[in-house]
């Protein structure tokens, strides 16, 4: 049986994500994101296509791509799609202030990051665990690595101070990413971080394809509040 407080937090994402999904206005080519808030988003959008809402969509994973298609959502991708108007996703985290974000605890901080930069908007949408004052206090930082030779990049994190733990599975096999790669949770410094040059050093970094944080990317945040919803 789900608690009161798991009902409040169902209730407040789905909440983010109905009023993020109102957002789409016919004729748009729109990024449809990933995670528990993202399928709440695509089942909203999957709704209001089937009320006659006339878009294309591209998807930031293939459990998004599966749930769209499901749902009927008419799907494509940059081969046929070179910009999308808006891209809807959800977030680990989301600094006050700055908006900057955690993202990829899913898995899917790659697609997500490609499908953002390629959006003209990102709106994310969120429940009220998601925001803090700094980044990285409830969450380590996913960053996405070649499988080859990860052992050593594991090393070079670690030389530049974040603690780094790969991430494996409930059977004890590396967890693997739909492009194939390994993911390495990256412990932030609480105290003197600085987002943009840390996340520039991860960038930098041999064997890193990408990493989760989000950095002046996002338009607006939609949070789910228990009396309605609040946009940042
Ligand atoms: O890789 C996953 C994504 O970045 C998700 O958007 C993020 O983990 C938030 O997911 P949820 O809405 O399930 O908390």
């Amino acid at each position: 049986m789900s608690s009161p407080e798991s009902n409040a937090t169902d209730a407040a994402k789905r909440r983010a994500a109905v009023w993020a999904a109102a957002q789409i206005e016919d004729g748009m080519a729109v990024g449809l994101g990933s995670g528990s808030t993202s399928a709440l988003v695509i089942e909203e959008v999957g709704r209001r296509v089937a009320e006659g809402l006339r878009i294309k969509a591209i998807a930031t994973s293939e459990a998004s791509q599966k749930l769209a298609l499901e749902l009927k959502i008419p799907m494509s991708d940059f081969a046929h799609l070179t910009h999308l108007d808006l891209t809807i996703d959800g977030a680990d985290e989301v600094q006050e202030g700055t908006l900057y974000l955690i993202k990829g605890h899913g898995g899917a901080l790659l697609r997500e990051k490609i499908v953002a930069m390629a959006s003209g908007r990102l709106l994310i949408a969120v429940d009220p665990r998601k925001l803090v004052k700094t980044l990285g206090s409830v969450f380590t930082l996913p960053v996405e690595v070649v499988p080859f030779g990860f052992e050593t990049t594991v090393k070079r994190l670690r030389d530049l101070g974040f603690e780094s733990e790969l991430r494996m599975t409930d059977d004890g096999k590396p967890y693997v990413t739909d492009g194939q790669h390994y993911i390495v949770h990256c412990k932030l410094p609480q105290v003197g971080f600085d987002a943009v040059a840390g996340g520039e050093e991860l960038k930098g970094t041999v064997g890193v394809v990408e990493h989760g944080l989000f950095l002046g990317m996002t338009s607006k945040v939609v949070i789910g509040r228990p009396e309605g919803i609040e946009v940042l």
